[in-house]
C-alpha cells in the first residue's frame, strides 16, 4: 500500500460553510417578511430516502426554512400523489419542493406536475430543457453539487478533460450539459455501459466524476496520476456505503471525494442552495416583502 497523497474534497465541511452563507441569505428573506418553505414528497418506506428527508429537513431548520413534510404509503396511488403535488404548487407557504426518488410511479408524470418555479430539484423536463438551450433555472442538485465541490477546492474547470460515468437522469446526463457551458468550459467524455474501452476514456481525464452506482468501477489503474476523482456512487454492500471508486485510488489521484461526507452533503448544499434562490426569485417577481 502506497500512502494517500490525495487532497480531500471535504463535503460535509463545504455543506457547513455553505449553510452559513445561506443562514445570511434566509435572514435577508425574513426582513422583508419572506420565509423560504421546503416541501417533500416521501413514498414508502424504503430506509434511505427516509434518511435522506430527514437530513433535509434538518439542514432546513438549521438556517431558517420551514419545512413541509408529505409522507405517503407504500400502497399510495399515482392519483393520490398528484394531489399531494397540486397542493404544494397551490400552497404558498410552500417556496419550493421535491418528490424523493424511486417512488415505484410514474416518475416522468410527476416531476412534469410540479410547478416549475417550485422545482429545487431541478429535474423538472421544462429546466432541464432551459439547461440544454443554456438560460437559467433551477440546476439539478447532485451535478451542480459536484462542480461547487471542485469550484471551492479550486481544481480547475476551464480547459480540463472530464470524464463522467453515467447518464442517468440525476447526474451524469445534466453534468454533461452544466460541464460544457461557456462559464465552466470543460471538454466531457460521457461514459456509459456501451463504451467499449472504459479505462481508455478515464485514464485521459484530468477529472473523473463515477456516477455509475456500480461499487468499485473505477480502479487506481485507470486514474491519471493527479487527477481528481468525485465518487457519486451510494450503494449498499453489507450495510455500508460503497461508492464507485475503489480507496486505493487516493494514492494516485491528486484529489478525492471520500463517500460518505463528499458529494452527498454537497447535493443537500446545492438544495438549500435552489430553495433559497427560489424564494429570492419569487419576491423579484412579485415584489413581495
Ligand atoms: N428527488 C430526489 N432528490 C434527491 O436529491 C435524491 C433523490 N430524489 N433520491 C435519492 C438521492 C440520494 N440523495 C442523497 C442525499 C444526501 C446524501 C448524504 O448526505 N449522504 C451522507 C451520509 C449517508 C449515510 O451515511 O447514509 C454522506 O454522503 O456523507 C446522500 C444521498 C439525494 N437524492
Amino acid at each position: 500500500m502506497s500512502p494517500v497523497t490525495a487532497r480531500i474534497l471535504d463535503g460535509s465541511a463545504t455543506l457547513k460553510s455553505i449553510k452559513h452563507e445561506l443562514a445570511e441569505r434566509v435572514a435577508r428573506l425574513a426582513e422583508r417578511g419572506v420565509v423560504p418553505g421546503l416541501g417533500t414528497v416521501l413514498v414508502g418506506d424504503d430506509p434511505g430516502s427516509h434518511w435522506y428527508v430527514n437530513a433535509k429537513h434538518k439542514d432546513c431548520a438549521e438556517i431558517g426554512i420551514t419545512s413541509i413534510r408529505r409522507d405517503l404509503p407504500a400502497t399510495a396511488t399515482q392519483a393520490e400523489v398528484e394531489a399531494v403535488i397540486d397542493e404544494l404548487n397551490a400552497d404558498p407557504a410552500c417556496t419550493g419542493f421535491l418528490v424523493q426518488q424511486p417512488t415505484g410511479l410514474d416518475e416522468m408524470a410527476l416531476l412534469s406536475r410540479v410547478d416549475p418555479e417550485k422545482d429545487v430539484d431541478g429535474l423538472h423536463p421544462m429546466n432541464l430543457g432551459w439547461l440544454a438551450l443554456g438560460k437559467p433555472a433551477p440546476l439539478p442538485c447532485t451535478p451542480m453539487g459536484c462542480v461547487e465541490l471542485l469550484r471551492r477546492f479550486d481544481v480547475p474547470i476551464a480547459g480540463a478533460k472530464v470524464v463522467v460515468i453515467g447518464r442517468g437522469l440525476t447526474v451524469g446526463r445534466p453534468l454533461g450539459l452544466i460541464l460544457t457551458r461557456k462559464s465552466e468550459n470543460a471538454t466531457v467524455t460521457l461514459c456509459h455501459t456501451g463504451t467499449r474501452d472504459l479505462a481508455a476514456e478515464v485514464i485521459q481525464a484530468d477529472i473523473v466524476i463515477a456516477a455509475a452506482g456500480v461499487p468499485g468501477i473505477v480502479t487506481r489503474e485507470m486514474v491519471k496520476p493527479g487527477a481528481a476523482v468525485l465518487d457519486v456512487g451510494v450503494s449498499r454492500v453489507d450495510g455500508k456505503i460503497a461508492g464507485d471508486v475503489a480507496p486505493d485510488v487516493a494514492e494516485v489521484a491528486g484529489w478525492v471525494s471520500p463517500n460518505p461526507g463528499g458529494v452527498g452533503p454537497m447535493t443537500r448544499a446545492l438544495l438549500l442552495t435552489n430553495i433559497v434562490e427560489a424564494a429570492e426569485a419569487h419576491v423579484d417577481h412579485t415584489g413581495q416583502g
